[in-house]
């Protein structure tokens, strides 16, 4: 089996130099006779903050789930750390399932689970830890995403909004992977809480040198936090680069997603 190396870093700007985490190459994917997807490219480099964003319904949920390998694909090829995910073999494909935590839309807590108990399920499904090291472990990855203490033994239902957030992130961040997947992190947060929780990417980005691949529609995150943006429409990403970049390119939807009315104060 590959070594799955720990991918601790800061982002390189220089694109020459940059190491690509995830690429994924010619991916089509369909429901029925409706294609969603249509041979995409796209590279996420080690250490950034990809923030990927779209019209509503345009598939930006339909490429996570894929590469995480929950959707099919009917062509084209995903590559983690180096590694083709289809020519991968089960002891790599779970080696690589450990590097990488998801928080999905709206949370996703199992309701019937503590925070604790959440935060240990990935825990128990890859790892063989005593209970007392899988509370600790617990402990210290709630104090990382800035939850009290006291919040470790409380149900979802018990959680505010923006602490359900963090609770998924605790969760997402349990393997110590190298790369987390969050999609729409602050949607349903208010401004303030919005900006904390990209604070808190930004920083865990810069301690656990974490990369990170961003569905979001918030355009705040998008110009204070992301290093990158990639847009989707027409089935394919139609453009990446800075902010910069986006405020320049000549495309209906791009132009006024990023320079209509919701834009001001960010440039356009
Ligand atoms: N399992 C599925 N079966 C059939 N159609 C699906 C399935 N999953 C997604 N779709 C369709 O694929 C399209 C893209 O969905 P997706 O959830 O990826 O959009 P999105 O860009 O993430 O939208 P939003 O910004 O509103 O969350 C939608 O038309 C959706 O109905």
């Amino acid at each position: 089996m590959a070594a799955i190396e720990p991918l601790r870093q800061t982002p390189d700007a220089r694109p020459e130099t940059r190491d690509v985490i995830l690429r994924v190459e010619g991916v089509t994917v369909g429901f029925g006779d409706k294609l969603v997807l249509e041979n995409l490219d796209l590279d996420v480099y080690r250490g950034e903050i990809l923030g990927f964003v779209g019209a509503s319904g345009t598939g930006k949920s339909v490429l996570m789930r894929t590469v995480l390998g929950l959707n099919q694909r009917r062509a084209g090829r995903v590559e983690v750390f180096g590694q083709d995910l289809d020519g991968a073999d089960r002891e790599t494909r779970l080696a690589i399932e450990r590097s990488w935590g998801v928080l999905f839309q709206h949370g996703a807590l199992f309701s019937s689970l503590t925070v604790r108990q959440n935060i240990q399920v990935p825990m128990r499904e890859h790892l063989k830890l005593s209970e007392r090291l899988m509370d600790d472990l617990a402990r210290l990855k709630v104090e990382l995403v800035g939850l009290a203490p006291d919040a470790i033994d409380k149900f979802p239902s018990e959680l505010s909004g923006g602490m359900i957030k963090r609770a998924s992130l605790a969760r997402a961040l349990a393997l110590d992977p190298a790369i987390v997947f969050l999609d729409e992190p602050t949607s349903g947060l208010d401004p303030i809480g919005a900006a904390e929780f990209d604070e808190l990417i930004a920083t865990l980005r810069d301690t656990l040198g974490l990369t990170v691949f961003m569905v979001t529609h918030d355009l705040d995150s998008l110009a204070t936090v992301c290093d990158r943006i990639a847009v989707l429409g027409d089935r394919r990403v139609l453009v990446e680069g800075t902010m910069d970049t986006m405020l320049h390119f000549d495309h209906p939807w791009v132009k006024s997603y990023f320079r209509g009315a919701r834009a001001r104060g960010i440039g356009a």
